[in-house]
């Protein structure tokens, strides 16, 4: 059975750097199959290496099944890593150098062997086991490598980026390989990676870090339609959601709006709760996400009550085989993700309780009253659509589809799926107790 992994405010400087992990808490079930997901030097390695003992950790606590583990010997927790390019022993077969823990620890020789079979069988190499390592592929010497760290069934498995050295489709083989051993022996698993198809293909739950700060857990599912921050937004999710600058406008006798620049989507009446909250941060800068399933190609004259009119010109067509994507001009203006991660989350389930953000909400209010006075009318739909910052709405094709440059679509947009985050790339729409049905 796998062994609780649990994360207290953990933080890690390297000598003379500056701080790669910060006040990191988090909470891995036994059996669960966690994944650690960023870019490059957030920091997954430097955590999983200080889960594995391999790597001091500089304050904070972790335990393994309640029991501080802190300062426990790499032997003793208990605990098989794999790592990118996993070395074996040149001069061992196959089979040797799976046996090799359960040798050292002179384990009897019938059992060896018959944990030997049945490890190599579970990853599907029973017929390379009298090889050596330079007579095998990447991918077998990978699964060997495999074999090596659950054939102790180990209470926890950790990986960094174990298979990023091997072809796509190899992975992705692999990759599903990993998931049933891991399901099979019960091992509470932390996968490193920076795929987020990987990580989604692979996680109960996926942990997002920037900069050496814990940006968002949650299921694939919440990741996607519920990001925390811009960040994760764009981070997960292929297409990349669309972020472009936008304004709320809130009439106190018209309807509300979202300017997306030279065009504008009016907001379902009666508003949504999400909607009425977003009448605080009206004149503020913000971003506004459209996922590609937000928004369809067709007529006004086929809007549901939740969709609104766009038009875009085609300015790329990306030819995908099952579908194509398209990007498109909207007149908008395309944002970045704000290049500042933001803090770590509040400790427990705060941040999906409603009234937490409500407060959070409130507090823009007085600034809100106060740009209220100030803020124009909602500007006229423009004439034309400016293509000088081409390109900043992406939407689907089917792949049978022909479209060529410079030719204007009618889209619709979902308003209910829009997601919408301040200046700093937090949420403030929608509301954190549903999900949007994306
Ligand atoms: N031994 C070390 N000494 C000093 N700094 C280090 C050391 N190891 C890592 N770092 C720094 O700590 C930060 C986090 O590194 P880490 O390897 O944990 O990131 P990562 O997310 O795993 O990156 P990658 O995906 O590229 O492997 C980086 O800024 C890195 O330069």
């Amino acid at each position: 059975m796998g062994s609780t992994i649990t994360l207290k405010n953990v933080a890690k400087t390297y000598p003379g750097g500056q701080p790669a992990l910060r006040r990191l808490s988090l909470t891995v079930a036994a059996g669960e199959f966690l994944v650690l997901l960023g870019p490059s030097g957030c920091g997954k390695s430097t955590l999983l290496r200080m889960i594995a003992g391999l790597e001091t950790i500089t304050e904070g606590e972790l335990h393994l099944d309640r029991v501080l583990a802190n300062d426990l010997d790499p032997s003793e927790r208990d605990a098989a890593m794999i790592f990118q390019n996993f070395a074996l022993y040149p001069n061992m077969t196959a089979a040797e150098n799976i046996g090799f823990p359960l040798a050292v620890h002179k384990q009897d020789p019938a059992e060896v062997e018959h944990r030997v079979e049945s490890a190599a069988t579970a990853l599907g190499i029973s017929h390379l086991l009298q090889r050596l390592p330079g007579q095998l592929s990447g991918g077998e010497r990978q699964r060997v490598a495999m074999g090596r760290a659950t054939v102790r069934r180990p209470s926890v498995f950790l990986l960094d980026e174990p298979l990023s050295s091997l072809d796509a489709r190899l992975r992705t083989r692999l990759r599903l390989e990993i998931l049933s051993s891991a399901r099979k022996s019960g091992a509470t698993t932390i996968y490193v990676t920076h795929d987020q198809a990987e990580a989604m293909a692979l996680g109960d739950r996926i942990a997002v870090m920037r900069d050496g700060i814990l940006q968002q857990v949650d299921t694939p599912r919440g990741l996607y339609a519920l990001p925390a921050n811009a960040f994760v937004a764009s981070f997960v999710g292929t297409p990349r959601i669309s972020l472009i600058h936008g304004t709320v406008y809130a009439p106190i006798d018209g309807v509300m709006a979202i300017s997306l620049g030279a065009q504008q989507l009016a907001l379902a009446m009666p508003l949504s709760r999400d909607h009425q909250m977003l009448r605080v941060v009206q004149g503020s800068p913000l971003l506004i996400g459209l996922r590609p399933e937000a928004v369809r190609i067709a007529e006004r004259t086929r809007a549901t009550e939740f969709e609104r009119p766009l038009t875009g010109i085609v300015e790329h067509v990306e030819f995908q085989g099952h579908e194509t994507l398209l990007h498109l001009s909207i007149g908008g203006q395309r944002a970045d993700v704000p290049p500042q991660a933001l803090p770590d989350l509040p400790a427990g389930p705060a941040r999906s309780n409603a009234a937490g953000l409500t407060r959070k909400l409130i507090s823009h209010a007085k600034a809100a009253v106060r740009r209220r006075r100030a803020a124009s009318p909602l500007p006229p739909p423009s004439s034309g659509i400016e293509t000088a910052n081409s390109g900043e709405l992406v939407v689907r094709a089917s792949s049978g589809a022909h479209h060529r440059r410079g030719q204007h679509l009618p889209l619709l947009v979902d308003v209910r799926s829009l997601l919408v985050f301040d200046e700093r790339g937090e949420r403030v729409s929608p509301d954190p107790t549903h999900i949007p049905n994306l």
